[in-house]
């Protein structure tokens, strides 16, 4: 039995992620953790947070704060959202149900991966909370098609398409490990649910079911397509260019997320906060614009907001909640990043998201 008691040693992000890797195998710790190739990027979307001053406005009324905001027309009390990330049931037995549910318990949206190991119904019908549904195209259209419709009569409320993962990134610890998913835990989107999964399939390593099963020639033509199927509003994930943006605006997109993955694609990508403000100016507010990437505290929220943010996502801080405490420690690390949120909103001059302007905000002299 797990101690439900608070542990005070467990209060900010890191914590969490230390407190998760004493629990998780290497192996399963190692594909949480890792980024593409050296890893610039991933340092990079943290130290870049790190670069970026707040320049607080004083004897502003901030006695009450108000950190709601609507995102595709839920209204959401913080904008803090959960970002999609694949196999949770490596991280916990509870895996994606106990995560959607501590996003339901917060009001806030949980992102369901297509690669999750619990059926899209089944954290649908765990959870009453607004869920969204990421989508990988698969060379299979039927297949694709397929999991556009069960998103949607099971009452996910937006589509988020992954558009940065034609092939997967090289995450070099995962090849040395040979990761794959432990017996047991299976793709369960992906196979017929009265059936058990090939065995191959069950054993392969991500990296060579991506190259099998992805559609690596998806283009712009596909988005329209892929919109065709569906009366959900449509985000495209994994945008770091203002043109790119701009192009999925006129492809029909509800939306983008400024990410690169959690630097898991591309190494030598852009840290995202450093992308966001160019992008955000580019759409000019005719579509929403959502960011993840590095985000760890409450005032990386606040930055991100001040750039030209709606909302941010968290991966891996869910994952470490998750390994650390079950849904218990999801709910821990979502209410930490957002009482985190709210001193730095009040420290900062800000009673509302709206207040959280771009002044704030200047780049740190280099020292
Ligand atoms: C272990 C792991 C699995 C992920 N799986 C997916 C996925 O299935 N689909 C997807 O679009 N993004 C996936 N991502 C990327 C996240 O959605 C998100 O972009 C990234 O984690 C944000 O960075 P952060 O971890 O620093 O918050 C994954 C990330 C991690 C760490
Ligand atoms: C096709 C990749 C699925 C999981 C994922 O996105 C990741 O490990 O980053």
């Amino acid at each position: 039995m797990q101690d439900p008691r608070p542990a005070p040693s467990l209060l900010t992000v890191d914590d969490f992620e230390r407190a998760a890797r004493a629990r998780l195998s290497k192996m399963a710790y190692d594909y949480y953790r890792s980024g593409a190739d050296e890893g610039r990027t991933l340092r990079e979307n943290r130290r870049a947070f790190r670069r970026l001053e707040i320049h607080h406005r004083v004897l502003v009324d901030v006695a009450e704060r108000d950190m709601s905001t609507t995102v595709l027309g839920t209204r959401v009390p913080f904008p803090i959202l959960v970002a999609p990330t694949a196999y949770q049931r490596l991280a916990h037995p509870d895996g994606e149900i106990a995560s959607s549910r501590a996003a339901s318990e917060l009001g806030t949206i949980f992102t369901l991966s297509t690669l999750s190991t619990t059926s899209l119904e089944a954290v649908a019908d765990a959870s009453s909370g607004p869920k969204w549904f990421q989508l990988y195209v698969h060379k299979d259209r039927g297949l694709t098609r397929a999991l556009v419709e069960r998103a949607e009569s099971a009452g996910y409320r937006a589509l988020m398409l992954t558009v940065d993962t034609p092939v997967l990134g090289r995450r070099i610890a995962d090849v040395r490990n040979g990761f794959a998913l432990p017996e047991g835990l299976v793709m369960a989107n992906l196979v017929d649910a009265a059936s058990a999964a090939p065995a191959e399939e069950r054993g392969s390593l991500l990296a060579s079911y991506v190259a099998s099963r992805h559609d690596a020639s998806l283009t712009w033509r596909d988005v329209g397509w892929l919109a065709s199927l569906t009366r959900l509003p449509l985000l495209l994930k994994g945008i770091v260019r203002p043109d790119d943006a701009v192009r999925a605006l006129d492809a029909g997109a509800a939306g983008v997320v400024v990410s690169n993955h959690g630097a898991r694609q591309l190494d030598g990508a852009p840290a995202t906060i450093e992308v966001l403000p160019a992008i955000a100016e580019a759409v000019a507010g005719r579509c929403l614009v959502l960011m993840d990437g590095g985000i760890r505290w409450g005032t990386d929220v606040l930055k991100a907001i001040a750039l030209g943010a709606r909302a941010v996502l968290v991966g891996r801080p869910v994952l470490w909640g998750l390994a650390a405490l079950g849904g218990e420690g999801v709910a821990r690390v979502l209410a930490g990043l957002r009482d985190e949120l709210s001193i730095a909103m009040a420290l900062a001059g800000c009673p509302t998201l709206a207040s959280i302007d771009r002044d704030l905000i200047r780049r740190a002299q280099a020292r």
